[in-house]
């Protein structure tokens, strides 16, 4: 493909140009050709955080060219490659803390032996079909990805979508706690935290991270077990000392901040309950650099620990994990591709429109389906108590009260049409206060029109009101008890039970 206008760079399935403009050139002031064959390319995914290609240039030498996270990338450097690693560190730093997403890029020259034993390799785990393949693929490019020889570092703006501030700032006015898991840096996620209001100036933040001092020493040890023994009790304590500084503060705000190392030890056994304690006890909690895999299991933290509802919205293929554990899955279409959207129980197109999907039609649907419920047991239970009245009435004789059809006519056409119209088109208030009073949704965190009191409540309802209907029809009417007669007082005390509720109906009697 070539790019109109510009003739930068060309690229075909094999082969990549790289033309350099004059001006990059002051000094020759010729236009420069590069000219590479493309050999491999090592896919991007999540949990690697880092993608590479191998190339072959004119001169006919192989080189491995990779860019990634930071957090990946730096320890894979050789040790004759870090001449730049600290004013990249920097650099880096500083654009994460402007909230720009970083990429460090860096190159490897390979030679032939090597380069034939890992394409050996490498297709060999590409045409495994074995549950195990992206593990196989993993290892295997492990071992060619190190070693490498720092080039320097990339940033760009990733803009956050129209209206997310307010968004987040409205369901954090509605009571929902939101947790960030994102795969971004921590200064990154932190910059971000500010810009969608979830940090504020005043919050006191609890950074849990092993980029100390002490842990940057152990890790030259290069003993696996020490550094992992170090770490782990690294965390524990740095999350116990949250812990009690939460505990101890009075009405003071606390964000939690945990980076993907630290979390992986986080969601250990031991823990992982501690973890959740302190997340709890905080009013906001990012997890950076977090992979597909514990945006899933913190998601699993929170549901099994605390036994609330969870929701979880995302746009990438990262997220799917998460959209799959959590109670309800939300997913973004949009340029991230639509495995998201794919493994989601709903699909918005932008993250704004969550408000109006939490706010109104959440606060409706948990009322319109509570209601329903409750009026379904209320019409069936006044139903079968009128008919064990007038059992009794006729001494248990086995005589019915009403007709056949009106029996197997009573739920699918006499009394169908007000439950479904309840359940589709009840709306206590508007849109536009739902909106304006978040509070609302409390409604349903608190589940106050769905328990046990309100049930039995309702039963009982069902209860009077048959009795109401009996005494109505059997005392009142003619002395035989004409099944017309309770099909009508039935039908017409019903509607004004439902359209202006028992007061009206007490009135009436
Ligand atoms: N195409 C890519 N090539 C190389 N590295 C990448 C690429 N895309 C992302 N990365 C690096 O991998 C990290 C993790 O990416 P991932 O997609 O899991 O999360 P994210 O996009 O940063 O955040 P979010 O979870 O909010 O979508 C990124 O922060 C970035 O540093
Ligand atoms: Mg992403």
């Amino acid at each position: 493909m070539v790019k109109e206008g510009i003739e930068d760079w060309r690229r075909n399935q094999q082969d990549v140009e790289v033309n350099n403009r004059k001006e990059w050139y002051p000094v020759s002031g010729e236009r420069v050709e590069w000219s590479y064959k493309l050999l491999n390319v090592l896919e991007f995914d999540s949990s690697r955080k880092r993608m590479s290609v191998i190339v072959r240039n004119e001169e006919g030498k192989l080189l491995l060219f990779c860019k990634g996270a930071d957090s990946v990338m730096f320890e894979r450097l050789a040790e004759n490659g870090r001449e730049y690693e600290k004013e990249t560190r920097e650099h880096v730093n500083e654009y994460a803390d402007t909230g720009l997403r970083t990429l460090i890029l860096a190159y490897r020259k390979l030679s032939e032996e090597e380069y034939t034993l890992f394409n050996e390799k490498f297709t060999e785990a590409k045409n495994a079909v074995s549950a195990n393949r992206q593990e196989l693929i993993d290892e295997v490019t492990e071992e060619i990805e190190k070693d490498m020889i720092l080039l320097g570092a990339t940033a760009v703006e990733d803009k956050l979508q129209q209206g997310v501030p307010e968004c987040i700032d409205k369901l954090a006015q509605a009571g929902i706690k939101i947790w960030v898991l994102t795969g971004d840096k921590m200064e990154t996620a932190i910059n971000i935290g500010y810009a969608c209001s979830l940090l504020r100036e005043g919050m006191k933040q609890i950074l849990v991270s092993l980029d100390t001092e002490e842990i940057t020493t152990v890790e030259k040890t290069g003993d696996k077990n020490v550094i992992a023994k170090a770490s782990k009790q690294s965390v524990l304590q740095q999350i116990t000392e949250g812990k009690s500084l939460v505990a101890n503060s009075g009405s003071e705000a606390f964000a939690l901040i945990i980076d993907g190392k630290s979390l992986a030890y986080a969601l250990d056994d031991g823990v992982k309950n501690l973890f959740l304690d302190l997340a709890i006890g905080c009013a906001s909690v990012i997890c950076c650099r977090s992979s597909p895999k514990q945006k899933a299991l913190v998601t699993r933290l929170v549901k099994d620990g605390i036994h609330k509802t969870t929701l979880a919205i995302g746009d990438g293929a990262n997220d799917v994990g998460m959209l799959q554990e959590a109670d309800i899955g939300i997913g973004i279409s949009g340029v991230e591709g639509m495995q998201a959207v794919m493994s989601s129980d709903i699909a918005i197109a932008q993250f704004r429109f969550l408000e109006r999907l939490l706010l109104v039609h959440g606060h409706w649907c948990y009322r319109r389906i509570s209601s329903m419920i409750c009026y379904f047991f209320y019409k069936n239970v006044t139903f079968g108590i009128t008919l064990f009245l007038y059992e009794a009435h006729s001494s248990f004789s086995g005589q019915t009260a009403y007709n056949d059809w009106f029996l197997s006519l009573y739920n699918v056409f006499f009394t169908s049409l007000p439950v479904i119209a309840m359940g589709v088109f009840d709306q206590d208030v508007s849109a536009r206060l739902c909106l304006k009073f978040p509070l609302l949704y409390q409604e349903g965190v608190q589940n106050s029109l769905f328990s046990w009191r309100r049930i039995v409540g309702w039963m009982l309802n069902g209860v009077s009101s048959a009795v109401i209907i009996y005494y109505f029809c059997a005392r009142t009417g003619a002395v035989i008890i004409d099944s017309t007669w309770l099909v009508f007082g039935f039908g017409a005390l019903l509607v004004v039970h439902w359209s202006w509720g028992r007061d009206a109906l007490i009135f009436l009697l």
